[in-house]
């Protein structure tokens, strides 16, 4: 009889899904769709193995991730090969509502955005976490990180969840051990490793959105 105690569990490493941001850029600085949706997905991955307190976040993050999907499998699907060539299509065809939510509650141009956001939260985060000491505190790191960024973005009731979720953060040992790359300073030389990477894909978003208007998309 097979004893399923013995087999190893092979856990995954965030160090692989921050990585896939690096793949997300092509030689023209592009952003990959799919690699994009990737990284996200994985870091939904990473957000539930921390516990059920966070399944209202990763139930919003997965709904956008599946919009996306969803476009990319449509029958325009290769409009979206890159975050650049989906705003041109959506754009140049009016896919996408600019002052109000009505016709196209669902573009791509919209949902990239709220991921986009929370692309900055994410670098934010990341950033402590990569300077911080022992004594630092993972849920104070991740509220400042999110009162910079997505905080301005969400209404007061879900500024409220969010933070109270914070709270539930494992403690920073704990945390970088569920990362599962390794000592403390693997896990700091990982950080500074992915995170050019990360800022990168962030800024050219940021410059595509503000060069056509589309920051405050409804
Ligand atoms: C590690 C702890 C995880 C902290 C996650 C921080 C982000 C907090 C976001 C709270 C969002 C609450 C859910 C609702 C959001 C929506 O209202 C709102 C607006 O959408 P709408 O315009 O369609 O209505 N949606 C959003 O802003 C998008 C949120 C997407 C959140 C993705 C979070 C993924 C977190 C991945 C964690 C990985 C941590 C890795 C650290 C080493």
């Amino acid at each position: 009889m097979a004893d399923f105690d013995s087999v190893p569990v092979e856990k995954f490493s965030l160090k692989e899904v921050l990585i896939t941001f690096q793949s997300c850029l092509t030689d023209s600085q592009e952003i990959v769709t799919d690699s994009y949706v990737n990284g996200w997905r994985g870091l939904v991955r990473f957000m539930n193995s921390l516990g059920s307190i966070f399944s209202f976040i990763s139930k919003d993050a997965v709904n956008k991730i599946q919009i996306m999907v969803t476009h990319r499998n449509g029958e325009n699907g290769d409009k979206y090969e890159t975050l650049q060539s989906m705003v041109k299509y959506e754009l140049d065809n009016n896919l996408v509502d600019l002052q109000r939510r009505a016709e196209h509650p669902e573009s791509g141009c919209r949902t990239l955005l709220r991921l986009h956001r929370a692309l900055r939260w994410l670098e934010l985060f990341l950033e402590k976490l990569r300077t911080s000491t022992e004594d630092s505190k993972t849920s104070v790191m991740c509220t400042d990180a999110y009162n910079d960024s997505l905080a301005q973005h969400h209404a007061w009731i879900i500024r409220k969840a969010a933070t109270m979720a914070f709270c539930a953060l494992p403690g920073r040992a704990a945390f970088f051990q569920t990362m599962n790359v390794g000592s403390t300073e693997q896990v700091v030389a990982m950080l500074g490793e992915a995170m050019p990477f990360i800022s990168k894909v962030y800024e050219i978003t940021e410059e595509l959105y503000k060069q056509h208007n589309l920051l405050e998309l409804p």
